[in-house]
């Protein structure tokens, strides 16, 4: 059994014995399919089968299977750095196998993209990752492939991943955004949108386009929110977290299952990207002139940010109104909420306001967008995407934003939130909702957010703020902060 990604036997730890190593080389059959790549297996065809979102799977099937420690850290990362990379490992195994991938039994066609993940990705070493893969392929489809298995993989180690892009996609003088998209497993329209974001309108530096997208491929790290009110850092810091760089109520937990935590098991603390804290901040510490009594979060469900805001509106004397369409979000809303100096959700679509107009003196609308803000954390996503979704929730996203301006007091600020870069869902919304209000008798000016984000670096040339994985080790969260005039 050797599942660790530098091919040393899990057991003990000590490396693999070279005649064992040889009898395998010589005898693929030799090695029994091991739990952990089992696992990746059948989350890759949940994925598939059932349209389902890995990170929902995943912890199910490491409980299910009693995997834990270093055997389930082996499945996450082979599971989720599969799906996550899975077009640029189709594209190089179509080079290796002699017939369409399409026409390969889609079990097949998973166990391959393990074991190009393991050798490309991993750089477990190739006899290890391929006789593993083999005794997958036995287990979990049948013996009959195994041949071919072996084959296509044997001709997969044949080049690291840096040669496969160079030797199968554009040069990088030539097309950039068609070989970082090969290169960092990305779609290329994704990339575009990237490089789109990252110019803002000029020319966009490859170098950093190229290290947005490589950020995306490395798992997040695991932050904590403290709810104000509830805990605070340093209690957070007291059960073995260390402060986070820039939210002041935020902390990186170094290891280990933030469920085991106290202060998380009574929701006095959460699970929250630093850069949703931070976005939350911004909103509730911009200076407003006149009463600061009434918050609205228009598109509160699950209630990462609710939870938050209601801590802050509660230190000021302040109330949050949360509202969610969605009947099952609004549950995990008020499950967020917990005692929270915050009105029960209303479940309210937020473009037939259940408030009268003119009323809140602050409004978050965490707007639906595509999530290409938060690739890190759903691996499968970006291949589920089309650029379609973009021009699909155009609207939606300009009506919110249009019904949030529309609802906050004049003077009030409205705080506009993606998770996701593309201009198309932020600067463009932005600017065709300003526009819309403005018709309507509701102008709103725009606030330079960049110094609601104290210590934060490298916030670009304002007045909204973009932040990003490779930068600041956040979710690429986009805030527009606009006042009504
Ligand atoms: C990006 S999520 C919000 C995340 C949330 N703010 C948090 O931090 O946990 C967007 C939410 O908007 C909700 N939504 C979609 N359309 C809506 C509408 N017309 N009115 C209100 N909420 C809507 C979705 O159901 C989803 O829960």
């Amino acid at each position: 059994m050797n599942d660790d990604p530098r091919g040393r036997s899990r057991r003990g730890g000590r490396p693999a014995s070279r005649s064992g190593d040889r009898a395998r080389q010589r005898n693929p059959r030799s090695e029994p399919a091991d739990p952990a790549r089992r696992a990746a297996f059948d989350l890759l065809r949940a994925v598939a089968d059932r349209d389902a979102y890995a990170n929902l799977v995943l912890p199910g099937l490491l409980r299910e299977r009693g995997l834990t420690g270093r055997d389930a850290a082996f499945a996450t990362e082979l599971g989720y750095g599969t799906l996550r990379a899975q077009g640029t490992y189709d594209a190089i195994l179509a080079a290796c196998v002699d017939r369409p991938l399409e026409k390969l039994d889609p079990g097949v066609v998973e166990v391959l993209r393990l074991g190009a993940h393991q050798l490309l990705g991993l750089r477990t070493p190739p006899h290890a990752a391929v006789s593993a893969t083999v005794a997958l392929c036995r287990a979990a489809v049948g013996p009959g492939p195994a041949g071919l298995v072996n084959a296509v993989l044997r001709k997969v180690s044949a080049h690291d991943l840096d040669a496969w892009a160079a030797e199968l996609g554009p040069a990088r003088d030539a097309d950039p955004a068609g070989h970082l998209a090969l290169r960092h497993a990305h779609p290329r329209w994704v990339v575009s949108a990237v490089a789109d974001a990252l110019g803002a309108g000029g020319r966009a530096d490859w170098d950093e386009v190229e290290a947005a997208l490589a950020a995306n491929n490395a798992p997040p790290r695991v932050t904590l929110v403290a709810r104000p009110g509830r805990a605070a850092v340093d209690d957070l810091v007291a059960a073995g977290a260390q402060a986070a760089p820039y939210s002041r109520v935020g902390a990186i937990l170094p290891g280990g299952d933030p469920g085991g935590l106290s202060l998380v098991r009574s929701g006095a603390a959460g699970v929250q990207d630093e850069g949703s804290q931070l976005v939350t901040l911004a909103l509730a510490d911009a200076p407003l002139d006149g009463p600061d009594a009434r918050w609205l979060d228009m598109c509160a469900g699950p209630g990462g940010k609710a939870a938050l805001l209601a801590g802050l509106a509660g230190e000021r004397g302040a109330w949050l109104v949360a509202a969610e369409v969605a009947p099952h979000r609004a549950r995990l809303v008020a499950a967020a909420l917990g005692s929270e100096r915050a009105a029960a959700p209303v479940v309210a679509d937020g473009r037939a306001p259940a408030w009268p107009a003119d009323t809140f003196d602050r409004v978050l609308v965490d707007a639906p967008c595509t999530g290409l803000g938060a690739l890190r954390r759903r691996p499968e996503s970006r291949w589920r995407r089309e650029p379609g979704d973009v021009g699909r929730l155009f609207d939606l996203q300009r009506e919110l934003l249009l019904s949030a301006i529309g609802s906050a007091r004049p003077g009030g600020l409205v705080a506009y939130v993606t998770c996701s870069p593309h201009p198309g869902e932020t600067r463009g919304v932005v600017a065709a909702a300003t526009a819309d209000s403005a018709r309507s008798g509701r102008p709103v000016e725009p606030v330079d957010a960049r110094s609601l984000f104290p210590r934060v670096p490298d916030l670009g040339d304002g007045p909204h703020v973009q932040l990003w994985p490779h930068r600041h080790g956040t979710d690429a969260m986009f805030l527009a902060l606009l006042r009504r005039s």
